[in-house]
């Protein structure tokens, strides 16, 4: 069996002086996909910042292990070097570095100018990196960003927030390409944790397992189709209630 990707054990994480994530567990294996469903200021961003150690996040409490090290003293930058790879719900604008540049000194990847083609941005590869871009072509960006660095796990914030039907197919077969969706499961080697909102991307990446994130905590985990299912019918209140009923039969 392989050692999980990602651990994390009660963990706790506050964001100026206020506590967000209130002690919640994952593991995460080799070639699974997770997607995290969850209402609007629940903490789901604060978690993929904090496994990043993005500043400002605090870690108060609890573990954080990629491939079985603890990552508490290291630096974003070491975080990414030993393969974690993250796309923003609202990418940084970079001034003075363009496309081009900030991609040459990520790439991992064998054939990014084919991908580059894939995802349309040939014509951006010199502007400033997601100065003035618009939501897709962010979008576009982060997840060709993820595709140069070729991470063994991806953390993808929002992929279809602000992009159109076309441009979530257009940026869902690159995250298959990146997931390796043409082996079979058992060979995939990536691994990601994606935060949707609309659930729409479960209709072009196919996800293994659903979590719904509430008040700073993982209160439900199961299929990820059936969760979304479930959210659209009854609302996150049906979610709520749901685990209230789960909690009064223990
Ligand atoms: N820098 C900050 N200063 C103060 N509060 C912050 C900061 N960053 C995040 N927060 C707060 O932390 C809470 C969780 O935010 P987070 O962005 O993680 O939620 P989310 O679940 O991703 O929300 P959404 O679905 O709306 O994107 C929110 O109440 C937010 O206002």
């Amino acid at each position: 069996m392989d050692k999980p990707l990602l651990e994390i054990i009660d963990l706790h994480v506050s964001v100026a002086n206020k506590e967000i994530i209130k002690g919640m567990d994952l593991q995460v294996n080799k070639g699974e996909v997770h997607v995290i469903f969850g209402p609007n200021g629940s903490g789901k961003s604060t978690l993929l910042n904090a496994i990043m150690h993005l500043p400002g996040y605090s870690i108060d409490d609890g573990e954080i292990r990629v491939k079985s090290q603890n990552i508490q003293e290291m630096s974003t930058d070491q975080i990414a070097n030993l393969g974690i790879g993250m796309s923003f719900q609202h990418p940084p604008k970079i001034k003075g570095v363009t496309l081009r540049n900030f991609l040459g000194t990520i790439n991992r990847s064998e054939d990014l100018e084919a991908e580059i083609r894939a995802l349309s941005m040939d014509a951006f590869m010199e502007r400033e990196l997601n100065v003035g871009f618009s939501g897709g072509e962010l979008k576009r960006a982060e997840i060709l960003k993820l595709y140069a660095q070729s991470p063994d796990l991806l953390l993808i914030d929002e992929p279809e927030s602000g992009v159109d039907i076309e441009n979530i197919a257009i940026i869902s077969k690159s995250i298959n390409k990146i997931l390796q969706e043409d082996r079979p499961m058992k060979m995939r080697e990536r691994s990601a944790i994606i935060i949707t909102h609309t659930g729409h991307i479960l209709n072009y990446v196919q996800a293994d397992i659903g979590h719904v994130f509430m008040d700073g905590r993982i209160v439900c985990t199961g299929n990820p189709q059936m969760i979304m299912d479930d959210i659209k019918k009854l609302g996150f209140s049906g979610c709520v209630a749901c685990v209230k009923e789960q909690k009064d039969q223990l």
